[in-house]
């Protein structure tokens, strides 16, 4: 029940639209009920004047039976239009909600989570929400309107008639489905659990499948797809089943209430508090009543399933970022940064990443950073680069923390290439000109030749043009490496951040770029993250990290 108001409290902002769509479709349900209820009575009407050998007037009834049948049909077009529209607009807004609500997360907030868990979550289990609204939240409305209306024009007949109608159209139209879809909750979570692994399964076996193969474990992989596929159909199963009953329960409606009202009728008829035509009408009435309730049952047995994915978002909404991006400083003049007492703990690790850490590095100067794989050199890059803020102590940049200053201040002074830069499916230039489009050719070319990836470029039919495929993998890992160096070039930071550079490129290549690098860096910071001594000769100090504590701070 919380997630169902948390849910429809993200609807809110739609309301106008919410109401518009839900009075379109209860228009085109009364139409439908009126228009089978005034042709039964002008039917039996029309037949009881002839029998009786009378005239009548037929040019009313009849120009309302039309008016009816435009309402009807009119009203039913414009319900789907109204109601897609209304859908739409909603599930756009909660798809543009999370995702700016993932931005910050990423990426330290969701690495426990798989691309493939994420891409679910905000393509299939928002389009899951669609059910809450379309099918859930407005026949509902719609069916307890519509029972209101027909139990009124009953009512004006006879309360019993009105009471024995609307207990059948209730009990069997309204409850009886509730019920069979409260025994669903099971199926109904399996159903959007293991639609959700299966995404995941698929998206990373894919992007996995060299190791897969070339390890032989593809086949257990492929199992596991088996299994889950498998339960998948299960709960589908299960769930067809009771919207079959549902659905059935619900066209039984109708026939009990035409039934009830006619035993409840005939009798008044016969006591002469009735017509027949008026008997006629009561009875498709209450049949055509039961049509307000035909979409329940599936609305109900959609309702599991679709608050089981709601809860996948709201366990993303619900995430802290790892930064809180609140600028109360102004950027600082000064570019010296220090550590004081930094400790960096990862969730589910005994030991902390860094450890009381104290640096400083003024302005201008070169640093390595050296240790051991696991020692932190990664840790201290990525607090550096603000994707993560210190369990303990401070980080300053110009004597000012670097949490006082606004995230897109900070990210515009320090430049990172990371141990796993990202190219996006784009052309070699649209992945080198994402920092600066504005960048002109001439330093386009300047960056490429600091990296070292002129010849590369001169050898390509397409130059800067070459799409460089999914995620680069047309690219080897140096040459990537490179664009990614080349990238970060072109935004001209004070601070650059070089994360294990030379991986991919063989000691002649990684010299000469460094060399490049670091001339067109002097004056200004560099920390470099290496496992290669021979850069060490270039750099100002030589800072060793082991097991998250600085271990020597020397020069070269
Ligand atoms: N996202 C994470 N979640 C949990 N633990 C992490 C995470 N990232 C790093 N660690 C752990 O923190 C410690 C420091 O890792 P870090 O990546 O900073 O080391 P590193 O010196 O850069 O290693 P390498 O040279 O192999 O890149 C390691 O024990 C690592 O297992």
């Amino acid at each position: 029940m919380k997630d169902l108001i948390r849910l429809l409290g993200l609807y809110r902002r739609h309301l106008g639209w919410i109401l518009l769509s839900m009075l379109v479709s209860l228009v085109a349900t009364l139409a439908n009920a009126g228009l089978m209820a005034a042709s039964g009575w002008f039917i039996t009407a029309m037949a009881a004047a002839g029998l009786a050998g009378v005239t009548m007037n037929y040019f009313t009834p009849a120009a309302i039976i039309r008016g009816l049948a435009i309402l009807r049909t009119g009203g039913r077009y414009v319900d789907r239009i109204v109601g897609h529209e209304a859908t739409l607009r909603l599930l756009a807004d909660i798809r543009t909600h999370l995702f700016a609500r993932m931005v910050p997360l990423a990426p330290a907030a969701l690495d426990d989570l798989r691309s493939g868990d994420l891409l679910a979550r905000l393509k299939a289990d928002i389009d899951r929400l669609e059910l809450t609204f379309l099918r859930f939240l407005s026949p509902l409305t719609v069916a307890l309107l519509t029972l209101v209306a027909v139990g009124f024009v009953l009512f004006l007949y006879d309360g019993p008639l009105s009471a024995g109608v609307l207990a059948v159209l209730l009990g069997c139209g309204l409850l009886a489905p509730a019920l069979a879809a409260a025994a669903t909750a099971d199926p109904g979570r399996t159903l959007t659990a293991r639609s959700a692994d299966l995404r995941r399964l698929v998206v990373d076996d894919l992007s996995g499948l060299m190791p897969l193969i070339a390890t032989g474990a593809f086949v257990g992989h492929r199992d596991r797809l088996v299994t889950a596929m498998f339960e998948l159909v299960q709960a589908e199963r299960w769930l067809a089943r009771r919207a079959a009953l549902g659905q059935a329960l619900g066209r039984l409606s109708g026939d009990l209430a035409l039934i009830v009202a006619l035993f409840v009728g005939v009798p008044l008829v016969a006591a002469g508090r009735m017509v027949g035509p008026e008997l006629t009408m009561a009875a498709l009435l209450s049949l055509s009543a039961a049509e307000a309730f035909m979409g329940l049952p599936a609305a109900f047995l959609g309702l599991f399933p679709t608050l089981a994915s709601a809860r996948r978002l709201f366990a993303i909404l619900d995430r802290k970022p790892p930064v809180i991006d609140q600028a109360t400083k102004p950027l600082p003049e000064g570019r010296d940064l220090r550590l004081d007492g930094v400790t960096l703990r990862y969730l589910g690790n005994l030991r902390p990443a860094l450890d009381d850490i104290s640096l400083e590095i003024p302005f201008g100067t070169h640093v390595a950073l050296v240790g051991e794989s696991g020692a932190g050199k990664s840790s201290v890059v990525a607090l550096l680069a603000r994707l993560r803020d210190p369990d303990a102590g401070k980080i300053r940049l110009g004597g000012l923390p670097l949490t006082e200053l606004a995230l897109a201040d900070a990210r515009r002074v320090v430049g990172v290439v990371p141990q796993k830069p990202h190219l996006f499916t784009l052309t070699l230039e649209e992945n080198l000109r994402l920092g600066r489009p504005s960048a002109t050719a001439d330093e386009l070319a300047a960056a490429i030749e600091m990296a070292g990836l002129t010849e590369f470029v001169s050898r390509l039919p397409q130059g800067l043009a070459t799409p460089v495929g999914v995620a680069g993998t047309t690219l080897s890992g140096g040459e990537a490496r490179r664009v990614a160096i080349a990238r970060v070039l072109l935004l001209d930071p004070d601070i650059l951040i070089l994360d294990e550079p030379g991986e991919g490129l063989d000691p002649e290549t990684e010299a000469a770029v460094l060399d490049r690098v670091l001339n067109r860096m002097s004056g200004r910071t560099v920390i470099l993250v290496t496992h290669a001594h021979a850069a060490l000769h270039r750099m100002d100090r030589v800072v060793e990290l082991d097991s998250g504590r600085i271990v020597a701070n020397r020069l070269p």
